[in-house]
């Protein structure tokens, strides 16, 4: 599929198909990794237009004194929310700054993740022969971070835990970010030294900057569709440890705002700031984000193009770190599903891959079905934008996918999962496996879509009433339909691993295709995009025949 206009070319001709293991030296890497000069190229760029007094300013923070680190404190991870990322920057930027940041794994070979191998191992032992790895953007790769801010207002630390601490490396220049988030970072270090701003201190609950999110929108279409990535601008989300805007330290949040706004906003030198929000936190738990959320400056709404179809991602939402090699995960999930689908997208979000099926006018409908309620309006405004007549019905449901996951699959003829890194709910493995084993027909008898008038589950009232629907057209969902295609997208290893194999040692599902894709480059995470199929009954004895036979 050739990209939709205005979109960046697939990032496809990375793709590489993996050989199989060889005890010998793999081939010589054909992709360069930019060489840090050439990294901070745009981020020198970005500061030659920066106010002189600005410049200054930032000089006199690089030669700062060695900060001091604080003891850390008990665990603060909350279970909710991924916890703050960890990466080392190179080891030139790791040695400027005088301290290692735990973040990467590796600094070399970056296109080569050391899982890689074991994931190719794994699924050349179970009989995949068309795996894939994408090695995507080896640097500037992340448009998504969120770091904490510690340190003082002479010399703030924005950046990453160390490695099983709360002591915050400072990431200055790191290999990973979006040059705008860099920039970004640089800005804010110098409005926090400025205004006098007090960064969160976590043992006394005291300080005003707990946090900042930096999400980059490379989608600009005003500027050609080959410097859009690079001129990414960033919405800057302000963690502030107050209760709402009328704290008596809300003052000061103004103050940095109208400072960021002022030096990177669109009557600047250098417009890098998209937007502003400020979430309001002050709870003792590690909680990054509070509930109360306030647009400030700029566009409300932060647009980026994934899988052919606008979206919108607000700052509560989650979003994916690496734009475009999520681009090429969705490129290739879209083959998968065959045309006239009914389609289920459980851990769905605000339905980025949901939407995107959809817009490629394959599917009959397709549902999502997400835990946190405030993806639901990022949902609705991406889905305002989906061109009109899709033959589609499309709807949004806030709900867990884990408390009872059979009503979510009937229906559907294909189930797309993309949980959090621990994997999927027992649940939700344990209903694909009885769906596929046909014991669906036990489901059938209490269906839900045959009795819809007389449903009583509370939690499946309130998630039908909540649903969001696009789309006139009604597709009539049969109890007779269950998924026969299992379409699973993994970023955590360890736990896809452990699914797969409850899922196909139970003989409910084969394992078909699969691909990876360098999502993190520089740790030693990897994305995984994997095809089952539902194994028929047919099949099943006709294996088994062949087994007692060969025995
Ligand atoms: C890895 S993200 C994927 C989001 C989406 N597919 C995307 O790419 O933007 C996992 C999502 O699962 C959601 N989630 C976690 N637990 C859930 C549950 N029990 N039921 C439904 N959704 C859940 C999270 O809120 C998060 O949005």
């Amino acid at each position: 599929m050739s990209p939709p206009a205005g979109l960046l070319p697939w990032p496809s001709p990375s793709t590489t198909r993996l050989a199989p293991p060889t005890p010998t030296r793999p081939p010589p890497r054909t992709t360069r990794v930019r060489s840090p000069r050439l990294l901070l190229l745009p981020l020198t760029l970005a500061f030659a237009f920066l106010p002189l007094r600005l410049l200054r300013r930032h000089h006199r923070l690089a030669s700062s004194p060695p900060r001091q680190n604080q003891p850390p404190p008990p665990s603060l991870c909350h279970p909710s929310l991924p916890p703050l990322r960890l990466r080392r920057p190179p080891a030139s930027i790791a040695s400027t700054s005088g301290s290692t940041c735990s973040g990467c794994t590796h600094e070399v070979d970056l296109d080569k993740p050391p899982v890689l191998q074991e994931v190719a191992n794994f699924f050349k032992g179970h009989g995949v022969g068309d795996f894939t790895f994408s090695r995507g953007r080896l640097s500037q790769w992340r448009c998504r971070a969120k770091l904490a801010v510690r340190g003082t207002p002479e010399n703030p630390l924005i950046g990453l835990y160390q490695e099983g601490t709360h002591v915050v490396t400072d990431i200055p220049e790191c290999r990973a970010h979006h040059p705008s988030i860099n920039a970004a970072v640089k800005l804010l270090r110098q409005g926090i030294s400025e205004l006098n701003i007090q960064p969160f201190d976590e043992d006394a609950g005291t300080g005003e900057l707990r946090y900042v999110q930096m999400a980059v929108t490379t989608y600009n279409t005003s500027i050609p569709v080959d410097k859009r990535y690079e001129q990414g601008r960033v919405q800057v989300s302000l963690v502030w440890n107050s209760r709402d805007e009328r704290s008596t330290n809300a003052e000061k949040l103004t103050l940095l705002i109208e400072f960021l706004w002022r030096n990177g906003g669109p009557k600047s030198n250098f417009h890098l700031i998209h937007s502003i929000w400020a979430n309001f936190q002050t709870s003792a738990s590690n909680i990054i984000f509070g509930h109360k959320w306030r647009h400030l400056k700029g566009e409300r709404d932060l647009w980026e193009r994934y899988g052919g179809v606008d979206i919108s991602l607000d700052p509560c939402s989650f979003g994916q770190a690496n734009t475009l090699s999520f681009n090429s995960l969705l490129h290739k999930l879209n083959k998968y599903v065959p045309r006239g689908s009914t389609v289920v997208d459980l851990y769905s979000g605000a339905g980025v891959i949901g939407l995107s099926v959809a817009a490629s006018r394959k599917c009959r409908s397709v549902k999502c079905v997400e835990i946190n309620k405030q993806s639901k309006m990022s949902f609705e405004k991406s889905a305002s934008r989906l061109p009109a007549n899709l033959g589609c019905s499309i709807t949004w449901h806030n709900t867990d996918a884990s408390v009872e996951p059979a009503h979510w699959l009937e229906g559907s003829s294909v189930v797309i999962v993309d949980p959090p890194r621990k994997g999927l709910h027992p649940s939700v493995i344990s209903a694909l496996q009885k769906v596929a084993l046909s014991e669906h027909k036990a489901y059938k008898a209490k269906s839900s879509l045959a009795k819809v008038k007389d449903e009583k589950r509370p939690w499946i009232l309130r998630a039908r009433e909540a649903a969001v629907h696009v789309d006139d057209t009604t597709t009539e969902e049969s109890s007779e339909t269950w998924p026969e295609t299992l379409i699973y997208i993994s970023c955590g290893w360890e736990s896809f691993k452990k699914d797969c194999k409850s899922l196909i040692s139970s003989k409910a599902w084969q394992l078909e295709n699969a691909h990876a894709f360098n999502f993190f480059p520089g740790t030693d995470s990897i994305e995984i995009l994997a095809i089952f199929k539902r194994e028929s009954e047919a099949g099943r004895k006709k294996k088994k025949k062949a087994k007692k036979k060969a025995k």
